[in-house]
């Protein structure tokens, strides 16, 4: 894989800021690893997938910085995101008689670092963590910005904390080993920054998927440096979702509701975030914000994504009702309206309720 230069994007959070670092064969960086506070411990978090491919280069790394390095497995996959694998957590760091200065490092996908986070923001009121993600989707979003937490059978990411890691390590070369269908779902949340805040880069990605998509190493380090500029102009204006930062849940008002209505794991995040962006679009063109034309761009660019761009029924007898209970589970939603990010302009977002019956509309026509 060619090598390039270690970019770097700050995330500027006052003493919370942190630094993401991009470039190739980090995970062996130990330079990466240095500027980390001091402990006598560390445990990296991993799961059965990830662990073969990547935890011994992470361990041999750390074990220059750190006396101890210990490790947990978890089982992989969106369906163990929930309080039992957290708890997995906790015991490896209790076994260990991990201190509050020992730092777990997540290394794997959005479930590793989602649920690393949230164990580092309990065990013993919030201990050190480092994000190592692996995962596109991963890259371009999930290690960044302190969002940390586990689904309920009711909802995705129901139980959580804002908890900010010390430190993202993106490093590209594993993108080479992800499965073709993590990497579109990892492409569904790069799409997304577009429509919400940079036209520009829009146009970047519909004129340079088929380079994201074999893996065109420039491309990926274009794709994941811009993604995580943009999230850290939104998370740095906005860290706990006052506001702004809900801009960033484009297309998961539906997309939560099809992770939960199919079951945890049937489709992947980033496909039900890919099929909920085109419903949000929908529902943008028909409160008037975007034209039929850049709905049709929305549409291809997810499809061309390898992204599913036609919505599950998720109840055959009433979906609709279905689809609306769901939603009205979403943490956007107040005293029982559901929120929706809508398109006002291409590159501009806004959050705001939408009449029922537009909704209806909206989800019947996307389950066609
Ligand atoms: N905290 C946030 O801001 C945020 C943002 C977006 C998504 N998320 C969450 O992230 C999760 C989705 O993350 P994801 O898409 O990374 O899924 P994931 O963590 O399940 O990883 C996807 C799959 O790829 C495997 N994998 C990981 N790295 C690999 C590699 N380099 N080579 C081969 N296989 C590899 C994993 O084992 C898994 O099977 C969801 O739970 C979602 O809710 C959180
Ligand atoms: O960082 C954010 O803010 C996001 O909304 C990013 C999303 O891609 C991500 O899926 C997030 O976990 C969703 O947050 P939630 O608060 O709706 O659970
Ligand atoms: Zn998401």
């Amino acid at each position: 894989m060619t090598m390039h230069p270690v970019q770097s994007v700050r995330i500027s959070l006052a003493e919370r800021s942190y630094d993401i670092s991009i470039g190739t064969d980090l995970l062996s960086a130990t330079d990466q690893f240095a500027d980390l506070p001091k402990a006598s411990a560390a445990l990296i978090v991993s799961n059965e997938t990830v662990a073969p491919l990547y935890l011994s280069r992470l361990q041999a790394t750390l074990s220059l910085s750190y006396r101890q390095v210990h490790t947990v497995v978890l089982p992989d996959g969106e369906a163990y995101k929930h309080l039992d694998t957290l708890n997995t957590i906790f015991d490896a760091l209790l076994a260990h008689h991990c201190d509050r200065k020992t730092t777990l490092f997540a290394l794997g996908g959005g479930v590793v670092g989602d649920m690393t986070g949230f164990a580092a923001a309990c065990y013993m009121r919030g201990v050190p963590f480092v994000q190592v993600p692996t995962t596109l989707l991963a890259q371009v979003d999930s290690s960044v910005g302190g969002k940390t937490g586990i689904n309920h059978v009711m909802g995705k990411n129901m139980i959580g904390a804002f908890y900010q890691p010390l430190k993202v390590i993106c490093d590209l070369g594993t993108l080479q080993t992800l499965p073709v269908r993590e990497l579109s779902a990892g492409l569904a949340e790069v799409i997304k920054y577009g429509p919400i805040a940079d036209m520009e880069f829009f146009v970047w990605i519909e004129d340079n998927l088929d380079r994201l998509l074999s893996r065109d190493a420039s491309a990926l380090a274009h794709a994941v440096k811009r993604s995580c500029e943009i999230k850290a102009w939104v998370v740095g204006q906005d860290e706990r979702e006052a506001g702004l930062r809900a801009i960033l849940n484009f297309g998961h008002t539906f997309g939560h509701a099809i992770e939960a209505g199919l079951g945890y794991g049937q489709w992947l995040h980033g496909e039900a975030v890919g099929c909920g962006m085109v419903m949000a679009a929908e529902l943008s063109h028909r409160l008037g914000g975007i034209d039929a034309d850049f709905l049709a761009r929305i549409r291809t660019l997810v499809a061309r994504a390898g992204l599913p761009v036609t919505a599950p029924i998720l109840d055959s007898t009433n979906n609709v009702a279905r689809y609306m209970d769901l939603m009205r589970v979403d943490k956007k939603a107040e005293a029982g309206e559901i929120k929706f990010v809508v398109i006002q302009k291409p590159g501009v977002a806004a959050v705001q309720g939408a009449p029922d019956a537009l909704v209806h509309a909206v989800i019947q026509a996307a389950c066609a």
